[in-house]
């Protein structure tokens, strides 16, 4: 679907003038980024700090687009929702109970490729001694994720498991502050990270945090039962706990990329449905 359909449908529905449609678009965390296949036109999220007070007008358009469209080919408008949280949080379990609505597509993270990496397994190197191999895992997790990021999506919205700026803000500044990663490593993917930021479109428009206590983490930790993950102590999930709690709540560790929503996830399984189907709207909107 080209722009000027886009804007004469809604001009038509609403009643509103063209000019008023093109303004609203104007000022919406999309932006045109470039010509789709079939000549259609690709609006992918990319949520802008300075854009912040998007007009409520432009919101409904975008989310019922996604409805009144919600089959259009190479679809033209992307949302990127990272779910974020502590390890054993429940994010999976939530891109699962989004997994099940068309129209949403989740990517899991890629904890099967940091465990078998041409037959090598990153992941538990790291756990059994990080400072030999934190840096190693770090720039493979790094490396995925980007992957991940830049995936062309076919459905309006996308919902990630974590994202680049968790591995670096979160686990690489872990083990820096712990010790356990030489300066040098750190410096070495501190470059990299940096590069990456500068010169490729890695576009989030919102972050949802479940937020849990590191107790509960770590009782889901153990009933989960991954093999590489039972050195893990209480502490080292108290450390990630408040590197998130930094990062996303207090706002004073590292930039935030978009805006968060905090869904408190220590409940049980079915109270976190609940919640979700609350918060729906909220997500597929791509905003608070
Ligand atoms: N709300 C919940 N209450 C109790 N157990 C849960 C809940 N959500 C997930 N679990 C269980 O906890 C473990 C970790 O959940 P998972 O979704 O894999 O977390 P994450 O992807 O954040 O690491 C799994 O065994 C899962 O079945
Ligand atoms: C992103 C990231 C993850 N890890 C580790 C932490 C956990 O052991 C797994 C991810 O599992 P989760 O249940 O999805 O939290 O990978 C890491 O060491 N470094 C990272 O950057």
């Amino acid at each position: 679907m080209s722009l000027p359909s886009i804007v004469g449908f809604w001009t038509n529905l609403l009643q509103i003038s063209a000019p008023a449609v093109r303004v609203a678009l104007r000022r919406a965390p999309v932006r045109v980024e470039s010509a789709g296949p079939c000549g259609q036109t690709r609006l992918l999220g990319s949520w802008m700090q300075k854009q912040q007070s998007t007009s409520r007008q432009f919101r409904l358009i975008l989310v019922y687009t996604v409805g009144v469209f919600p089959n259009q080919e190479a679809c033209f408008m992307h949302l990127g929702i990272c779910i974020e949280g502590n390890i054993a949080s429940g994010k999976t379990t939530c891109l699962e109970y989004f997994g099940k609505t068309s129209n949403i597509e989740v990517i899991a993270e890629p904890v099967h490729k940091w465990r078998n990496l041409k037959g090598h397994n990153p992941l538990a190197l790291m756990y059994q001694d990080p400072a030999r191999w934190g840096l190693t895992l770090q720039t493979y997790v790094q490396l995925t994720m980007l992957d991940q990021h830049v995936t062309t999506m076919t459905s309006p919205v996308t919902l990630m498991e974590r994202s680049i700026y968790s591995a670096k803000y979160i686990f690489v500044e872990n083990l820096y502050r712990s010790g356990k990663m030489p300066e040098v490593d750190y410096a070495v993917l501190s470059e990299w990270f940096d590069w990456i930021m500068r010169n490729i479109h890695v576009p989030v428009d919102l972050i949802v945090y479940l937020q849990t206590s590191p107790q509960t983490c770590y009782e889901r930790l153990i009933e989960r039962c991954r093999e590489e993950e039972q050195v893990i102590p209480l502490e080292y999930l108290e450390m990630i706990h408040q590197l998130y709690e930094d990062w996303l709540i207090h706002q004073t560790s590292f930039k935030v990329p978009a805006p968060v929503l905090v869904i408190p996830a220590d409940h049980d399984v079915q109270k976190m449905f609940c919640q979700y189907e609350e918060h729906r709207g909220k997500i597929l909107m791509g905003s608070k």
